[in-house]
């Protein structure tokens, strides 16, 4: 599917999957700006881009596994929500959890971005059919 994309400054650079659509879920987005990431200091990193998502659909950002096992580089807010509704920046949080400043550099990829479908429900209030589980949870069932 095709999906409007727009470019808020001229060296933004378009999300791309790097072994092609069929072969990945994730497409890696860019760092529009050289920033320093201090340990434990949530940081805003901007993209230049902006989307019209269908409605249904929301994108999600996540981590680069690369990023957080060599450089303890994260997002807090893990799976990102970028709602349908939204006309703005795409922009990234990325948060240091290692001990020595970390330094981003423009171009650098920086999460990555999944497109994906969402139920958009409607709630009914009322009884709830029996299971077997119960309101049993948080490790009820051993270990
Ligand atoms: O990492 C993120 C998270 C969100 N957004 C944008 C897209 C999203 O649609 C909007 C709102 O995000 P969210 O709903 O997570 O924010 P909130 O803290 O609940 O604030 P709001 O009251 O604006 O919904 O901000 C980003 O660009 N990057």
């Amino acid at each position: 599917m095709k999906i409007r994309i727009n470019r808020l400054h001229a060296d933004a650079e378009l999300p791309v999957y790097a072994h092609g659509a069929e072969e990945d879920a994730g497409m890696d987005l860019k760092s529009l700006a050289d920033i320093v990431l201090e340990p434990n200091r949530p940081a805003l990193v901007p993209t230049g881009l902006s989307i019209e998502l269908p409605p249904g659909y929301e994108a999600q950002l996540r981590p680069r596994s690369g990023l957080a096992l060599r450089h303890a580089i994260t997002l807090p807010n893990a799976p990102a929500t970028i709602d349908p509704g939204y006309r703005g920046e795409i922009r990234v949080i990325l948060l240091n959890l290692g001990t020595a400043p970390y330094q981003i550099v423009k171009g650098d990829r920086i999460a990555q971005m999944v497109i994906a479908r969402y139920e958009a429900i409607e709630w009914e209030e009322g009884g709830l059919n029996e299971s077997t589980r119960g309101s049993g949870g948080f490790g009820s069932s051993g270990r």
